[in-house]
């Protein structure tokens, strides 16, 4: 049988009761998998590692080891909540790596999309890396690989996640919701007990808001991304946006301009917001949000977020825009 190939007869997971099932199975699958052997994941805090993670601690506990990284690139509050759900609630056995400065200083200085993409990424790997050598007994490596990153990658075993390690440390692999779609891996998530913040995450770039940071990351405007970020996320919830909307997101660019405090000149940077629509993100559609709303989080941002002073509003569909800025 085809391990990457969903069966026909494979229900649709649309309820708990199904998602049940489906938790049992996958538990005993892992136990039967893995054994008293240890198990590695990388886990990001977005809906695939943290769905993986919370299967593979209800079926062997501390046998999984989880290695969070903090790139210093991840939203407001999210490394906090890693900590907080998998650590404190669910008793992981959590690895939690600051790295903030190593990938700042990186990234010092470089502008261009792709390059900053790329050091992200092979940062990463490194990090991970060095944390597994430090590991002793691990025997696989388990990752979030989904039903659609196997058919992207047409058949071909889906390495997705931390593909790029060294040749002396290739594990056997746990995937165990690579036959799932991403709504599925919603409701088992929601099962297991996981918060709705975790599950119902909008979409995320790899590398974070680095890319969101437009040009040579600083971290006075990485801050002002993350800040702004946090409000425009925090009013589309209360604004009944959230959920309905697929995709929201403040980007800061590197240039400044002239305003006004308190009778006094200013000179900073702006706030674009983004916030999109689409079903398959080949194409996108402007949010038609509401001005007085927009109005309300122009004045949050210039008042609460330090260095702004401009909040523009990106009507630009896709084409002619991407999604993200870089
Ligand atoms: N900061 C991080 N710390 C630990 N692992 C990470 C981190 N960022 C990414 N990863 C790992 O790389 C994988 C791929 O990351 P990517 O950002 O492409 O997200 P993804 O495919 O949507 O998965 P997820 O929903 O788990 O974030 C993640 O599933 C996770 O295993």
């Amino acid at each position: 049988m085809d391990n990457n190939k969903r069966p026909e007869s494979m229900k649709r997971i649309t309820t708990q009761a199904l998602a049940d099932t489906f938790i049992g199975e996958q538990i005993e699958k892992i136990k039967k998998q893995v054994g008293d052997k240890k198990v590695l994941l990388a886990l990001s805090g977005g809906v695939d590692s943290s769905v993986v993670a919370a299967l593979l601690i209800k079926a062997i506990g501390k046998q999984l080891v989880c290695v969070h990284v903090n790139h210093g690139l991840l939203r407001k509050g999210e490394p906090e909540q890693v900590v907080e759900v998998f650590r404190n609630q669910m008793n992981a056995n959590l690895i939690y790596v600051d790295a903030v400065d190593r990938f700042l200083d990186k990234l010092a200085g470089i502008a261009d999309p792709e390059q900053k993409r790329k050091i992200i990424g092979a940062e990463f790997i490194r990090v991970f890396e060095e944390e597994a050598r430090k590991q002793e007994g691990i025997e696989f490596l388990a990752q979030g690989t989904i039903y659609p990153d196997i058919i992207e990658s047409d058949g071909v075993k889906a390495h997705h996640n931390v593909g790029g390690l060294p040749d002396d440390m290739q594990f056997e692999l746990v995937e165990p919701v690579r036959l799932l779609f991403k709504d599925e891996v919603r409701i088992v998530g929601k099962a297991l007990g996981l918060p709705d913040n975790m599950v119902f995450r909008q979409p995320f770039p790899g590398p974070g808001l680095g890319v969101r940071c437009l040009g040579a990351i600083t971290r006075d405007r990485l801050e002002a991304v993350r800040e702004s970020d946090a409000i425009l996320r925090e009013e589309f919830a209360k604004n009944g946006l959230e959920g309905k909307v697929w995709q929201y997101f403040t980007a800061v660019p590197d240039f400044k301009s002239v305003g006004v405090k308190d009778g006094a000149r200013t000179f900073a940077y702006p706030v674009i917001i983004r916030a999109v629509n689409t079903v398959d993100a080949m194409t996108a559609t402007v949010e038609d949000v509401p001005f007085s709303l927009l109005q309300h989080i122009t004045e949050r941002i210039t008042h609460e977020v330090q260095g702004v002073n401009r909040v523009l509003y990106d009507l630009t569909p896709k084409p002619a825009g991407t999604i993200e800025w870089e």
